[in-house]
């Protein structure tokens, strides 16, 4: 089945600390945004592209699109102050399409055969996510100090893209807005519905560049 991906990149980068926007730093030869929509350009059986950005920069992503002649993209929609926001914009530009993918513009590494997983079984159950078991042990902490050590066997690590029917999504996001709540994921605004977010084993190299050593974890896995 064709899916549609909404793709955010409007956020700012704060933690990469580079002095702007993350999606633009240049990995091998091209800017990260790049390495992120070739993956969905060259993949048939997605028919098309929302991009979401901010305003301030829509010059220099069209200029970026055309340079590496990007064609997929639907539309290009302005972000808002907060992932969530910005990817309920790019959710409005959706056409009737059966799934619709969200997946961070900063997670150059997805593959196609992870994303073709996904797809399938939120074509099953409606809505499912990529992700991966926790490796570390994870501690709740409060004041410097541990409250607890989490149970690990029921911890993972959650990723995007994430796929679901689209009126599924639309609704929890309106649902989220009414009731002031803020996600950092899409999965997480269903979940709050009640309904089941089923889970896809991803890839531990699809990795989000978050901070600055993630640039070299990204060399590493783009030399591999
Ligand atoms: N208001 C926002 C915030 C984030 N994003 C996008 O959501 C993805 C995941 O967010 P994150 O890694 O947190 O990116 P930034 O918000 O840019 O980073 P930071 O939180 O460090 O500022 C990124 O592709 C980012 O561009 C967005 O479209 N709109
Ligand atoms: C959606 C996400 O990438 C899943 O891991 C993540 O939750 C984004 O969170 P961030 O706070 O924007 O890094």
């Amino acid at each position: 089945m064709n899916y549609q991906v909404v793709i955010p990149a409007a956020g700012q980068g704060k933690r990469m600390n580079a002095g702007k926007n993350k999606q633009f730093i240049e990995l091998e030869q091209a800017p990260i945004i790049i390495h992120t929509l070739k993956v969905f350009e060259e993949h048939s059986i997605c028919s098309g592209i929302i991009l979401v950005i901010n305003e301030q920069e829509r010059n220099d992503f069209q200029k970026l699109l055309d340079d590496y002649h990007i064609r997929k993209i639907k539309y290009i929609v302005a972000g808002g102050s907060e992932r969530q926001f910005s990817v309920y914009n790019g959710l409005q530009a959706v056409d009737d399409c059966g799934i619709v993918l969200v997946h961070d513009g900063a997670r150059p590494f997805i593959s196609h055969k992870k994303i073709e997983d996904l797809v399938h079984k939120a074509q099953e159950s409606g809505a499912a996510t990529l992700a991966v078991p926790v490796k570390d042990t994870i501690k709740r902490v409060e004041n410097g100090v541990v409250v607890e050590t989490v149970e690990r066997s029921t911890l993972w690590s959650v990723q995007t893209p994430q796929a679901f029917i689209p009126s599924l999504v639309i609704d929890a996001h309106h649902q989220a807005n009414k009731d002031n709540y803020l996600g950092t994921d899409d999965a997480s605004l269903i979940e709050r519905t009640g309904k089941p977010v089923s889970i896809v084993l991803g890839d531990y190299t699809n990795i989000k560049l978050t901070t600055p050593e993630d640039l070299l974890i990204a060399k590493a896995i783009m030399g591999k």
